[in-house]
C-alpha cells in the first residue's frame, strides 16, 4: 500500500499548467510537439478535412526543421527555458504554500502538449492521496485557444477515473491587483537598472480575429491588463503601446502586429523601446527568440537605437506570491 494512503490525505493538491515545449530542440521532437499542438481543434479550428492535409503535408514537413533552429538558439544546458522555469515555479509555489499553510501541499506540473502531460500530473496528485484539486493554467488572460484546452484535457482524463476529485479551475487573472503589481515592479526594476525608454511596448500573444468575433474575451482582457499596468506605472498615453505577436497562418490576427509596429516606430521618432510580454508566465521561444532576438533586429534595422527586453515574471518572488495567492483563494473552503 502507498505509504501516503495510511496518513491523513493532503488538504488539497495543485496542478500548474502551461502550454508545453518539445523534449529536445531536434527537428523530430519539434515535429512531434507541433503535431500534437496543431491537431487540437481549440488551437486551429478549421475543418479537419481541410486542415489535416495542410498540417500533415506542408506544415509538418517544413516547419519543424526551421523552428528547431530557433529552439536551438534559446535552449540551455538544463533544457527548454519554458520547462526550466516551470519546474522552478512548481518547487517555489510548493514551498511557499507549505510555509503559509503549515502543511505539505502537493504541487505538480502538467503541460497541455508534450511532457509532462496533464494526465501524468493528475496521476501524480492521485498517487499522493489528493481528493481536491486546484487547477491553475498559467495564462493571465483567458483564450479559447489556451485555457479552454486545459479544461477539455482535465475533463477527458477524469472520464477514466471512478472517483473524480473536487476541482477548482482558475479561469483567468488578467486584472488581479497582485498580478498588475508584479508586472509593474518588474518594469520598475528594469528601469532602475537600464533607464526608461521612449515607449513601453506590451506585446501579447496574438489569436485569430475570428476567435474574438466568435466570443473569445482574450483581446478585451489584454486591453484591460495593459491599461491597468500603464496606470500603475503612471504612464501617459504616448508612453506605452499594446501589440500582438506570433501570428500563424493566413488568417487575420489581432493587430497591431508587434513586428510591423517595431519597424514603423523609428520613423515616427521613437528611438528607444522597452518591450515586455505580459501574457506569458514564463519566458519561452516566443519571448526569448521572437521578441528578445527577432524584435531587436526589426527595430534596429529600421533605425531604432536602443531596444531592451524585460523578462517575464518567471520564478521571481512577486510572481510566486501571486500564484500561491490564486491557489489559496480557490482553496479557501478547504483549509
Ligand atoms: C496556430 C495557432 C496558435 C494560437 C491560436 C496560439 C495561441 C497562443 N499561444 C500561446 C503561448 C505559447 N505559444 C507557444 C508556441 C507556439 N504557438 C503556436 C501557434 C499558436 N499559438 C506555435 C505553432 C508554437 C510553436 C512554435 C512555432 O512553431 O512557432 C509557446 C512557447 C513554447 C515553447 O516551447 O517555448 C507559448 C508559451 C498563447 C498565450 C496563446 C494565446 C493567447
Ligand atoms: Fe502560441
Ligand atoms: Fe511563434
Amino acid at each position: 500500500m502507498n505509504s501516503m494512503m495510511s496518513e491523513t490525505p493532503p488538504a488539497f493538491g495543485v496542478l500548474l499548467v502551461n502550454l508545453g515545449t518539445p523534449d529536445s530542440p531536434s527537428a523530430s521532437d519539434v515535429k512531434r510537439f507541433l503535431k500534437q499542438f496543431l491537431s487540437d481543434p481549440r488551437v486551429v479550428d478549421l475543418n479537419p478535412l481541410i486542415w489535416k492535409p495542410i498540417l500533415n503535408g506542408i506544415i509538418l514537413n517544413t516547419r519543424p526543421a526551421k523552428v528547431a533552429k530557433l529552439y536551438q538558439a534559446i535552449w540551455s544546458d538544463e533544457g527548454s527555458p519554458l520547462m526550466v522555469v516551470s519546474q522552478r515555479q512548481r518547487e517555489k509555489v510548493a514551498s511557499l504554500l507549505q510555509e503559509q499553510l503549515g502543511q505539505a501541499i502537493p504541487v505538480e506540473l502538467g503541460m497541455s502538449y508534450g511532457n509532462p502531460s496533464l494526465a501524468s500530473g493528475l496521476e501524480k496528485l492521485k498517487q499522493q492521496g489528493v481528493k481536491r484539486i486546484v487547477v491553475l493554467p498559467l495564462y493571465p488572460q483567458y483564450s479559447c485557444s489556451t485555457v479552454a484546452p486545459v479544461f477539455d484535457a482535465i475533463a477527458a482524463e477524469f472520464k477514466g477515473w471512478r472517483d473524480i476529485p473536487e476541482t477548482r479551475f482558475n479561469k483567468e487573472y488578467y486584472q488581479d491587483p497582485t498580478y498588475i503589481e508584479a508586472l509593474a515592479s518588474s518594469v520598475k526594476s528594469h528601469w532602475n537598472e537600464h533607464g526608461q525608454a521612449d515607449v513601453l511596448l506590451m506585446s501579447f500573444h496574438g489569436v485569430p480575429v475570428r476567435y474574438v468575433n466568435e466570443g473569445d474575451p482574450y483581446q478585451a482582457q489584454c486591453q484591460a491588463t495593459a491599461l491597468l499596468l500603464a496606470q500603475a506605472l503612471g504612464l501617459k498615453d504616448e508612453q506605452w503601446k499594446l501589440c500582438f505577436q506570433s501570428q500563424f497562418g493566413k488568417e487575420e490576427w489581432l493587430t497591431p502586429y508587434t513586428d510591423k509596429l517595431l519597424e514603423s516606430l523609428p520613423e515616427k521618432g521613437v528611438k528607444s523601446v522597452d518591450i515586455m510580454c505580459p501574457a506569458f508566465a514564463a519566458d519561452c521561444l516566443e519571448t526569448l527568440e521572437e521578441i528578445s532576438i527577432g524584435g531587436k533586429e526589426s527595430f534596429i534595422e529600421s533605425g531604432g537605437e536602443s531596444y531592451r527586453f524585460i523578462p517575464c515574471l518567471n520564478d521571481n518572488e512577486p510572481h510566486i506570491e501571486l500564484l500561491a495567492k490564486l491557489v489559496t483563494e480557490q482553496a479557501a473552503q478547504w483549509v
